[in-house]
């Protein structure tokens, strides 16, 4: 796999000293031997291949690194053809596509969103039509839903569809400034079609929005159509080859068959059905929320890997005069600033597996007409989503800062890798508002707990009371690192939480307020206990995995002590919530402290090979402090000398500004 010519010593010597096997570790995080064979098989088919060259991206402008995301893409397009079995399912299709496209894939939106919101909403006839022509790129699509007015509330989405019985067809419009729809991937340049959300008129009646199939641009020479005003939003925080764009919609009419007609229908005559869920409409996010578990896994797994491998390569200070410098690594403080992370990078891990399995078979049983679990999927994908997004934008955050002045470069791969990750925190839904839906859910099923029902897998805690589960608790032992504890105390937690804000919601109702406005009095409570039950859910998933496994004695060994290090650390870090009702007393927070920081050094042993077990190839990287040999100096000073500023010794600036300045008073002379 990777090939080093000369190993960075440091490193060298971690990945001698480790207990564990990172490859049996990589076996596990990617599926068995056969799919990880998979993974590095079309890692070699892009990396070998000299059409995936690009200059680095750190070096190019806005428009070439659109061209440049765009030739990618559009080559990986034509080369996954010949990758037969290589992808078989949607992961793989995402890893190669992430690998091949680099920069950013201009059609990630054209193979998930639009390509989901017609297989999940279109008649079977616009199916039949649309989907030939997706696969085989004949047209590229986006997902329209947010205005410049509007992301979180759709209902307050402003775009219009009104039907036309006399022609049978829709005539879409943009009425205000703030109707524009602003921020879809690859609206303003490349698409030729969208799935445009907009507010549904019939028969003089407003009916909510509605999904659209719309033409954009003509599939002759590109032009956008009569009617449609298309353009890319500006420059961005990152995303810098993504042509995010606007839209403005002038009469612009389509036929009656593109309106996605699976669940609600306009029938010819403008007679509307409404569709037998409401929320059907909103499962291609809850798609993609699901899928952004995972990407904050590999997120802060990246994260990890570049700031744990510089760590042992770098050293600094004395810690008495004459001795040599340690690896930063071995501060005990760099230890607690990166361990706790690399432990929440395989929790995350190991829930996004749970969470695309869920999320797989509440699908199909929505598919087949079931919609008893569309809730609880809902609650679920948005808390995970949620809660994991956050933690991993901190995380990189810090995984930067750890690696001093370096990390603020953009050899470091930081900046790229935060400004590319952060916008999952907003899209696909603003993080506080999701966790203010999972906790709608919560609420809801600690009432119907109470009343005796029964409450689906993840919540079904909900329907015991806390004394039950203090008392499981107490059952469980005292001894503060066994696993089966500590999930119970974060189960009580979570419990209490939901009660807490549930008490809240019920006082501000009891004082008269309607639903709505206690629900928004007691919000930041109700975020605190989302939260709480998100921590639970990983935390829990991670015990059960640990049972699970089947692996040797030494790896079950480090992933006990990465299991310890997340749930005992996580309290530390919310140490309130445990104390306020005595889940903990101050005496064993402090022990569990205590406890923190004795499981640095015993992970510290297998730090890298952690990190290795990943199995991040240096092109996926593209960090030079990251780089699995640890020639990190020599590459910075080979970095630096290929900027475009040191192209020439002297800079064309020196005659127009510096020499005027610096000759000023020479005639005077
Ligand atoms: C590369 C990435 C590219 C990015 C692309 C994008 O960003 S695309 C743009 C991404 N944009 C966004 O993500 C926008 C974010 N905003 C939203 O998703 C919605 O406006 C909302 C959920 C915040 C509120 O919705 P609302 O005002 O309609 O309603 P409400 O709060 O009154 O709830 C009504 C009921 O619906 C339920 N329910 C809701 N969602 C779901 C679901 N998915 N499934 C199942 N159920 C769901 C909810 O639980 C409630 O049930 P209850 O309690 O009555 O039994
Ligand atoms: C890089 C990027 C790519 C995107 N791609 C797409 C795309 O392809 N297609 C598409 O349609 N959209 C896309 N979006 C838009 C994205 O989905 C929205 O920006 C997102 O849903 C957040 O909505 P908003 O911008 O309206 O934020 P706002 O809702 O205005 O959020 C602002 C603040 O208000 C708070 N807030 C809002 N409502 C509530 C509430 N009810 N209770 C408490 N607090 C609240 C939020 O927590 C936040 O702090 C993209 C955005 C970005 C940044």
């Amino acid at each position: 796999m990777m090939t080093a010519k000369r190993i960075n010593p440091d490193l060298q010597r971690e990945r001698d000293a480790a207990t564990i096997d990172p490859e049996e570790l990589t076996r596990i995080i990617f599926d068995g031997a056969k799919e990880l064979d998979k993974k590095r098989k079309l890692e070699d088919a892009v990396f070998n291949d000299p059409d995936y060259k690009s200059i680095p991206l750190n070096f190019m402008s806005r428009e070439e690194q659109y061209e440049e995301g765009i030739r990618r893409s559009a080559i990986a397009v034509t080369k996954k053809e010949a990758l037969g079995d290589l992808i078989e399912n949607h992961n793989d299709l995402i890893s190669y596509n992430t690998l091949a496209c680099g920069i950013g894939n201009a059609f990630f939106l054209h193979e998930s969103m639009f390509a989901d919101s017609i297989k999940r909403m279109a008649t079977d006839e616009l199916k039949q039509k649309m989907m030939p022509l997706q696969q085989k790129f004949e047209i590229i699509g986006t997902y329209a839903q947010t205005e410049m007015g509007h992301g979180t509330f759709l209902r307050g989405l402003e775009t219009t569809a009104h039907y036309d019985p006399n022609t049978q067809e829709f005539v879409l419009n943009s009425p205000t400034v703030t109707s524009t729809k602003w921020w879809p991937g690859a609206l303003g340049k490349t698409s030729t079609h969208a799935v445009v959300l907009a507010q549904l008129y019939t028969q003089g009646k407003c009916h909510g929005i509605h999904p659209f199939v719309v033409q954009l641009r003509s599939l002759e020479d590109h032009k956008s159509l009569p009617g449609i005003t298309l353009g890319d939003i500006g420059p961005k925080f990152g995303y810098g080859a993504n042509d995010n764009g606007f839209l403005r919609l002038n009469n612009h009419r389509i036929p009656r068959e593109n309106m996605l007609m699976k669940y609600s229908q306009v029938a010819p005559d403008g007679t509307y059905t409404k569709p037998p869920k409401a929320e059907l409409t909103y499962g291609t996010m809850t798609f993609i929320r699901s899928m952004i578990v995972r990407a904050s896994a590999f997120g802060l797994a990246r994260g990890t890997t570049i700031a744990i491998r510089y760590s042992a390569v770098r050293r600094q200070s004395e810690m008495r005069p004459g001795e040599p410098e340690p690896q930063v690594l071995s501060y005990p403080t760099q230890q607690y600033k990166l361990f706790p992370l690399l432990a929440t990078a395989y929790a995350f891990f190991f829930v996004q597996k749970k969470m695309v399995e869920t999320y797989s078979v509440v699908n199909q049983q929505i598919n087949d007409g079931d919609y008893t679990r569309i809730q609880e999927l809902h609650g679920l994908s948005s808390g995970l989503k949620a809660f994991t997004s956050w933690a991993t934008n901190v995380g990189l955050e810090i995984c930067r800062m750890s690696c001093g002045g370096h990390g603020y470069s953009m050899s470091s791969g930081f900046p790229k890798l935060y400004v590319d990750f952060t916008p999952n925190c907003t899209y696909e839904g603003e993080n506080t508002v999701l966790l203010l839906q999972t906790a709608r859910f919560l609420v809801k099923s600690l009432k119907e707990g109470k009343r005796g029902a029964k409450l689906p897998g993840t919540v079904a805690y909900l329907s015991s009371n806390v004394t039950e589960l203090r008392a499981r608790a107490t059952s469980a032992g005292r001894d503060l690192k066994d696993p089966r504890l500590l999930v119970a105390l974060y189960k009580e937690r979570a419990m209490r939480q939901i009660m807490f804000a549930s008490d809240k919601v019920e006082a501000a109702r009891s004082e008269g307020l309607d639903l709505v406005g206690a629900l928004n009095r007691a919000s930041v409570h109700l975020v605190r206990a989302a939260n709480a039950h998100s921590h639970l859910l990983v935390v829990e998933n991670f015990h059960e995995k640990l049972q699970e496994l089947k692996v040797s004695q030494k790896l079950k060994k480090t992933l006990l002590q990465l299991f310890q290090l997340y749930a005992l650390d996580g309290i530390t870090n919310c140490s309130g919530e445990f104390l306020e009702d005595g889940i903990l007393s101050g005496t064993e927070v402090k022990a569990i402290r205590q406890y923190v920081v004795e499981l640095l050094p015993l992970i510290r042993v297998n730090a890298v090979a952690l990190v290795d077990a990943f199995d991040f190839r240096d092109e996926v990287l593209d960090s030079v402090l990251g780089r699995y040999d640890g020639n990190v100096y020599e590459e910075l000073l080979k970095w630096a000398l290929s900027s475009p500023l040191n192209k020439t010794d002297v800079h064309p600036s020196y005659d127009k500004y510096l020499k005027p300045l610096l000759h000023r008073n020479r005639s005077k002379l």
